[in-house]
């Protein structure tokens, strides 16, 4: 990429979230990543050039010398920090605008800086011998995971906690504010339970979106407009299938290809002695989960050990205080940070993220003994822990060989696929005080919603009126949030 050669026109708009928007090269694999910031904030987010530049250059390091370990060198891709020319980047914001969806909007794009995050376009498959005469686009499908656990510390307070899991509360409480507009299916912990009898969220073929879910939309009529896009790649052209049986089908193949590539471990994808990582009971089942309680009584709960959803799982169980039990230890160094604020660099509270921060994430010491770097590890390997629970997984499929018609022959793979790990964000430290306030309004919000008349419920008001929860105002509700550099 030549940078003082840049022509917006040589890139198009590929999709953004909560901090970021992406913009994809139209010929060659690479994509670019650019800030965003609150409309309210713009004046105040406004950076220097070395100040974005850290900024980004700080997410790149985390990636490499922090995630990259923990999850597997094969799934990650940490990009490199660019500088582009501030013209070509306020060109670009002006041709992405009108592709950008409405819900999204609420944030602008950073035209100041001129910085960006370059990566490999993960839609797409490096290039691969028994594709290259293929003809049909690679799909590509996306999955956020979240967090595939039920926590099992003791600090936890609130026995809810214990038996269904953050995203089936969370989604209530998102619902209820008007963030979703309807309840999902989904439940993390099937996902991450190895027993896979499921539907799965996210689809997009050779870089355009053809399948996501649609708030509006009708579920059954989308998922049926998905399979007859598939159909060629999952089904012989001459098929005499109904549509309802060749939708059912296609799906079913879908997802076959799509278990497989989490479930696999890549250094020895066709042994038949894998290691496995096994769940306790306890871990795997979701109380709000609709998956069908036989199925994950029966099943076999264990994932492959190194695949992608076992290196994803384990990082995320980092966080093994839950954020009752990181609280007080969270509270512990802002106390310390207030007596000695140059011991925030030592402590590397805002990085640098490399080898050093790795290791006081890696080595910290198992019990508490009151020190600062214990509550120090604490809090970071939290934080790592956040980071595994909001990525992404990409799994990008091409079919191998000719199109012969899709004629099955046992011995040869039909599909050759990629998985990555994408948007390993280091999460702020100060974070964590708004996680603190979030989990108890989540819960809450639950219990109410589910229980109105639990004893529990009253115990939370109580805990809450003893001002356990870090930062909440006298009427329960969010302080502002500060926003601090990563
Ligand atoms: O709080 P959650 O679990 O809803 O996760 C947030 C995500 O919501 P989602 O689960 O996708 O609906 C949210 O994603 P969306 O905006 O919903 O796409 C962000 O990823 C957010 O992280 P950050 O503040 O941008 O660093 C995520 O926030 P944190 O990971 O900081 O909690
Ligand atoms: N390297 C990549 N290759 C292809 N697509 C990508 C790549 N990186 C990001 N994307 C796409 O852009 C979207 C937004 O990127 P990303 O998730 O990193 O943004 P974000 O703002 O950090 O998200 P969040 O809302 O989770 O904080 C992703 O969901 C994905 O579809």
């Amino acid at each position: 990429m030549e940078l003082d050669k840049m022509d917006e026109n040589d890139w198009k708009y590929h999709g953004e979230g909560n901090k970021s928007l992406v913009v994809s090269h139209v010929q060659h694999a690479r994509v670019l990543r650019l800030l965003k910031y609150s409309t309210e904030d713009a004046e105040n987010s406004h950076k220097t050039t070395e100040q974005a530049f850290r900024h980004i250059q700080n997410i790149v390091d985390y990636s490499q010398n922090v995630m990259k370990p923990l999850l597997g060198e094969k799934f990650i891709h940490n990009g490199e920090a660019v500088k582009l020319p501030l013209d070509f980047v306020r060109q670009l914001s002006l041709k992405v605008q009108q592709e950008r969806p409405e819900s999204r909007c609420d944030k602008v794009m950073d035209t100041l800086s001129g910085c960006a995050l370059c990566l490999p376009n993960l839609t797409q498959l490096s290039s691969c011998c028994c594709c290259s005469r293929e003809h049909r686009p690679p799909l590509c499908i996306e999955i956020k995971p979240k967090c595939g656990f039920l926590p099992a510390s003791r600090h936890i307070t609130k026995d809810i906690k214990r038996k269904v899991c953050r995203f089936c509360m969370h989604q209530h409480f998102k619902l209820a504010n008007g963030k979703w507009k309807r309840l999902s299916h989904y439940c993390p912990l099937d996902l991450f339970s190895g027993v896979f009898k499921f539907d799965l969220p996210l689809s997009v073929q050779g870089g355009e979106c053809i399948y996501t879910c649609n708030d509006d939309a009708d579920v059954l009529q989308d998922l049926d407009e998905l399979a007859q896009h598939l159909r060629p790649y999952f089904l012989p052209s001459g098929s005499l299938l109904s549509r309802q049986q060749s939708s059912k089908v296609v799906l079913n193949e879908l997802i076959q290809v799509i278990v497989s590539a989490l479930l696999s471990t890549w250094d020895c994808p066709r042994s038949g002695q894998l290691r496995k990582t096994h769940l306790s009971e306890g871990r795997v089942t979701c109380e709000a989960s609709l998956l069908h309680r036989d199925l994950l009584r029966n099943g076999n709960h264990c994932l492959p050990k190194d695949c992608v959803l076992d290196k994803i799982l384990s990082t995320q169980m980092l966080d093994n205080l839950d954020i009752e039990g990181l609280s007080p230890l969270f509270k512990r160094v802002e106390q310390h940070l207030q007596m000695f604020p140059k011991e925030r660099c030592r402590l590397q509270m805002d990085g640098p993220y490399n080898a050093s921060f790795l290791e006081k994430v890696q080595n910290c010491p198992a019990e508490d003994d009151g020190s600062i770097e214990y509550a120090v590890g604490k809090v970071h390997q939290y934080r790592v822990a956040m980071t595994a629970k909001d990525c992404s997984i990409m799994v990008a499929i091409a079919t191998c060989g000719e199109d012969d018609g899709l004629e099955i022959q046992p011995t040869k793979p039909r599909f050759t696929c990629s998985v990555s790990i994408l948007d390993l964000d280091p999460k702020p430290y100060e974070s964590i005080s708004h996680q603190s306030r979030l989990d108890y309004k989540i819960v809450n919000h639950y219990l109410r919603r589910t229980q109105p008349n639990n004893q529990e419920l009253d115990n939370l008001e109580e805990l809450a009126n003893q001002s356990l929860f870090l930062g909440r105002d006298r009427d329960g509700e969010d302080c502002t949030l500060v926003f601090h550099p990563v």
